[in-house]
């Protein structure tokens, strides 16, 4: 199958407990939640999305004809070197595109696969590390997983219920808004209440990298 690719960049994992590891970011086109539209934000099922995932033209994107295509790119971006491969698939919703073909390409390549997805469609069996962030008012079928990322304050999520599902680690990341600040402080009151929480932070936005 072809890819949609929106961008391609080498950087520093930001968020989650991968935090600072080295990663090739392969940013899908197109979401199940969001239109990508600004028209569609307040009515859309995800508001408060930060990213721009629509189209193809951004730095690195663009379309792929098949997994051994976009995994060339992703080799390229990551430059010599077969040790610590790491890409971590993103979007707008990755798990709207990746499939068997570009797993087992990415694998065949020698990289360590992460994904952050929104849960509402099974994630692939052998990616490796499952990264799932709950969107409130969306039906989350990935219920397991490495990490539980959540962004926090969210209406309508109730945290009881997260967790019971099963995560090696649940993670609170403030909401960017303009109550940044708040939600930072409610992410901290909420990690001094529940333990079995920890705060992580969108560290390339503090640093300026992509
Ligand atoms: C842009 S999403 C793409 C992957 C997937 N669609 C998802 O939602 O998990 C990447 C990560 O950014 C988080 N995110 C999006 N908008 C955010 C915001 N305004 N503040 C904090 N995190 C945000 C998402 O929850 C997700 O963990
Ligand atoms: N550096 C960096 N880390 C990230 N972790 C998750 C991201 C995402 O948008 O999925 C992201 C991103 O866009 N940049
Ligand atoms: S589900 Fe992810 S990509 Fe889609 S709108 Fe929400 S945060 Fe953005
Ligand atoms: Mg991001």
């Amino acid at each position: 199958m072809t890819y949609a690719v929106k961008e391609m960049f080498l950087t520093l994992q930001g968020e989650g407990v991968n935090a600072g590891a080295r990663a090739v970011f392969v940013r899908f086109a197109g979401c199940n939640l969001w239109s990508g539209r600004e028209q569609d934000r307040a009515a859309a099922i995800c508001s408060f999305c930060d990213t721009d995932f629509v189209g193809i033209d951004g730095v690195g994107g663009g379309k792929f004809a098949d997994g051994d295509a976009l995994v060339a790119a992703v080799e390229r971006h990551w430059g010599s070197g077969r040790a610590d491969r790491f890409v971590v698939l993103t979007g707008g919703e990755p798990m709207l595109q990746v499939d068997d073909a570009l797993v087992a390409a990415l694998h065949g390549a020698g990289f360590r696969i992460a994904i952050e997805t929104n849960g509402t469609i099974a994630a692939h069996p052998r990616i490796d590390w499952v990264c799932v962030s709950p969107k409130a008012g969306s039906d989350v079928v990935q219920r397991s997983g490495d990490e539980l990322k959540l962004v926090w304050p969210q209406p309508g999520t109730d945290i009881d219920v997260l967790e019971g599902w099963d995560f090696a680690h649940r993670l609170l990341q403030p909401l960017d808004s303009a109550d940044h600040t708040a939600n930072i402080a409610a992410c901290v009151d909420m990690v001094m209440q529940r333990p079995h929480w920890r705060l992580t932070l969108q560290t390339h936005k503090l640093l300026g990298l992509r």
